[in-house]
């Protein structure tokens, strides 16, 4: 996925965000390189939506400033922007499964012959081709939020952001989208994902953020993190006692 004109690394820095007058999350800095699944893990309300939102640029931070690599100034000339999120309650339109992924390429500028393409390939990729004309919105949880990812897919993002992803879903369900997400990796997509799951940070993390009370405590492997993090917060939250 990587080429000559990559947005990658995307580098945050000193990045703070206030809303109301108050400060509501501060991931200060932290890079995410190409390749790997990067896992933003805390408890809830510790900022981790915000923090996704920050870098896929639905907020702009208040102080500090998110950055892509050079790359993102060819695409912002014209091309798609390199970057997609998958939301924790996935957003679909009024329209068949296989319209929603027309849609979004559509709306990211890609044309008939290459967008009929990427349709085809996304429905087969994540097993939606039986689905392609029906509602989206009669699909089941797990089926809307892999529908939501093959729509993701189809712009094909350097990096995709996941909010939560499974935070919905059961156990047969989770481990679909888990395994779905270990795919991307492997075809070299860099994913960067919340989770509060610990088990899931475990299974699926290459590297741990951890945010307590909106403030990156921890950024480490995760093979480290889970061995032995540094922080009190951290050791408190993998032994499963409360954070406040
Ligand atoms: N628009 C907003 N205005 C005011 N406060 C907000 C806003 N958005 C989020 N917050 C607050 O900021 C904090 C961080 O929220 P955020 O949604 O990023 O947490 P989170 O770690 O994703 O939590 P969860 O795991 O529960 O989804 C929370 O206390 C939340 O109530």
């Amino acid at each position: 996925m990587l080429s000559v004109s990559s947005i990658l690394p995307l580098t945050v820095e000193a990045a703070a965000f206030f809303g109301d007058g108050k400060l509501l999350v501060a991931p200060n800095s932290f890079v995410i390189p190409a390749g790997g699944l990067t896992v933003l893990l805390g408890p809830n309300g510790a900022g981790k939506s915000l923090t996704l939102r920050l870098c896929h640029g639905l907020l702009t931070p208040s102080r500090g400033t998110v950055r892509w690599a050079a790359g993102a100034e060819a695409r912002a000339k014209g091309q798609r922007k390199g970057h997609a999120m998958v939301f924790q309650k996935p957003i679909m339109l009024r329209r068949s499964v296989e319209a929603n992924i027309t849609h979004a390429l559509a709306a990211a500028g890609s044309n008939g012959a290459e967008r009929k393409t990427r349709v085809t390939q996304a429905l087969q990729r994540f097993g939606l081709g039986e689905r392609a004309g029906q509602p989206a919105r009669l699909l089941s949880g797990g089926e809307q939020q892999r529908l939501a990812i093959a729509r993701a897919w189809a712009l094909r993002p350097e990096l995709l952001f996941l909010d939560e992803p499974t935070s919905q879903l059961d156990p047969a369900a989770t481990r679909q989208i888990e395994e779905l997400l270990s795919g991307l990796v492997a075809e070299g997509i860099t994913v960067m994902m919340s989770t509060h799951d610990l088990g899931q940070a475990r299974r699926l993390a290459d590297r741990v953020l951890f945010l307590h009370r909106g403030r990156l405590v921890e950024d480490a492997l995760a093979k480290d993190f889970f061995a032995g993090p540094h922080s009190a917060e951290a050791r408190a939250f993998l032994a499963g006692e409360l954070l406040w």
